[in-house]
């Protein structure tokens, strides 16, 4: 079982990520910060994570090594066995992994359309029947993107209707991790509620491996797993049902 401990982790053959005595810390010109120390953590396929923690405690920066974004000052983040470095970080990035950022970083000079496409263009997605453009089409619909709102620049669209984009983008992908920054951050009660059911069916129907940074403790409820940053450690929060 994953666990997020001090003590030396165990490996399990559902582990499709590991994080081994991981620690990260930001040079500045002044001083050096250390934010992540010594994290253990085996994350398996099939599971919704949540990661919690106050403001700064270092969730993006842990998202960022997990996906393939930076490398950590000490330790190795292995997929499926292979670290990270020797897979190559791009190539992480295109095959295995989706992230859904804070800031979107939607391609500002496609559509939403186009966005999703190419995407399922670079991870290589098929979709089982029909055309990727169908596909996405569909998908995009089924978060209240219409076609005419797809086919246009995703600069005019609203700050949720982006969210939901950068959503679909990653949703779209044939891919063995999704990651997702503060996702719910933009969207109202009822869109935050379809995202969650989105992930949880994302991780317990295709075997996903689903982790969602967050402040939104409905969220969290909702997750099979609840992470706790503080203070640089990770720690599994019990859940109470
Ligand atoms: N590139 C950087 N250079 C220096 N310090 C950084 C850098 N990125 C982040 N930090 C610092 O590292 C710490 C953790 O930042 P991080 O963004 O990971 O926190 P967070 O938990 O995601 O915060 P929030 O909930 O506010 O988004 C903060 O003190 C931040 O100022």
């Amino acid at each position: 079982m994953a666990r997020a401990t001090d003590t030396p982790d165990t490996t399990t053959d559902a582990a499709v990520l590991r994080l081994r005595r991981v620690s990260h810390t930001y040079t500045g010109r002044r001083r050096r910060t250390t934010v992540l120390k010594d994290i253990d953590y085996a994350l398996e396929r099939g599971t919704l994570y949540a990661i919690l923690g106050p403001s700064g405690s270092g969730k993006t920066t842990l998202l960022s090594l997990a996906s393939g974004l930076d490398t950590p000052t000490s330790g190795t983040v292995s997929f499926d066995g292979r670290d990270l470095k020797e897979l190559g970080l791009g190539r992480y990035r295109n095959k295995h992994a989706a992230t859904v950022f804070q800031q979107y970083n939607l391609l500002t000079y496609m559509t939403a359309l186009q966005n999703v496409t190419c995407a399922m263009e670079i991870t290589g997605t098929r979709p089982t029947s029909g055309s990727r453009r169908a596909r996405a089409l569909h998908l995009l619909e089924q978060f209240g993107i219409d076609r005419a709102m797809a086919t246009r620049n995703v600069l005019r669209l609203s700050g949720g209707q982006q969210q939901r984009v950068a959503i679909v983008r990653a949703i779209a992908c044939d891919v063995d991790i999704l990651f997702a920054d503060e996702p719910t951050g933009s969207l109202d009660e009822d869109t935050a509620q379809g995202i969650i059911d989105t992930f949880r069916a994302l991780a317990h129907d295709e075997g996903t491996c689903v982790v969602v940074v967050t402040h939104s403790q409905a969220l969290a409820a909702r997750s099979d797993r609840t992470l706790v940053l503080r203070k640089g450690r990770l720690t599994e929060q019990p859940k109470t049902r």
